[in-house]
């Protein structure tokens, strides 16, 4: 990192095991990770007008419809043959396969049951600008740093299934215009994030064996905790302060 370090927790003292790594890990998750967001306990406590969740689901959709794109990515970075084989199936839990539905099926599922169009969203024209550079982001950074990173980038997601439990009970019960059916993106998320995110957790517990490629392993996950900040960051400006972009989404419903 060459003394850009982003690393800096209270008293950070060097890694020095895998286990200290995953303490902190946990602690950065558990002061840094998108449901302490404002955007979130808003959506997730009913607080949010027809439009204003329409506006989330869209923008939600480019990071969606991206992520197997990262992951190809990701795949590309190993020569390793055992890594491209457990990673692949994250592809096809988000493409599906040959008759089988997949995760971005289940996300246009949702934006349609809020009443959005199918072709609109998957242009993705309508997204804040802040959405796709946040994203692309990410996919810049598992192609430009080490395969370590990348894989730690992917982090995120061991804090990613309390936050589907909340929003499916939050959002089943404060919006008559949400039910189970539009929801079973997150539920199936409930049992896949979990597997991944354990075998990311183990991967980077067994691969970053110096204190320096533990920090390096930290800052991939706040840079992933940023890149999911900063989307709820721009829906806020847009959708609840008001200030919508040029170009973007503007919603019909109150
Ligand atoms: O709804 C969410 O808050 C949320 C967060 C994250 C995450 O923490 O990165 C992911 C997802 N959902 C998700 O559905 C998903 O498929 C996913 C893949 C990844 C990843 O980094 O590879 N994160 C996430």
């Amino acid at each position: 990192m060459n003394g850009m370090t982003a690393f800096s927790l209270a008293g950070s003292a060097p890694l020095n095991s895998a286990e200290e790594l995953e303490a902190t890990l946990r602690q950065i998750g558990a002061t840094r990770y998108h449901n302490l967001h404002p955007f979130h306990r808003l959506l997730h406590g009913g607080k949010l007008n027809k439009g204003q969740v329409q506006a989330w689901a869209l923008n939600r959709y480019y990071y969606q419809s991206t992520i197997p794109i990262k992951d190809a990515v990701v795949i590309s970075r190993f020569r390793d043959r055992g890594i491209r084989l457990e990673w692949r199936h994250r592809i096809e839990d988000h493409d599906g396969d040959v008759g089988t539905e997949g995760g971005i099926e289940r996300w246009l599922k949702l934006t349609e049951g809020l009443g959005l169009d199918h072709a609109y969203v998957e242009s993705t024209e309508g997204i804040l600008p802040a959405t796709r550079f946040a994203v692309e982001a990410y996919v810049h950074f598992v192609r430009d740093k080490s395969p370590l990173e990348a894989i730690a980038s992917s982090l995120t997601e061991l804090f990613a299934p309390n936050l589907h439990e909340e929003r499916i009970a939050g959002m089943l019960a404060h919006y008559d215009f949400v039910n189970p059916d539009i929801m079973s993106y997150f539920s199936r998320r409930l049992t896949q994030a979990p597997r991944d995110a354990n075998f990311a957790l183990a991967y980077v517990r067994q691969h970053a064996t110096t204190p320096a490629e533990r920090e390096l392993v930290c800052n991939a996950l706040i840079f992933k905790t940023n890149v999911l900040w900063v989307q709820l960051d721009a829906l806020y400006h847009a959708y609840v302060d008001g200030h919508i972009p040029p170009g973007a989404f503007v919603p019909k419903d109150k």
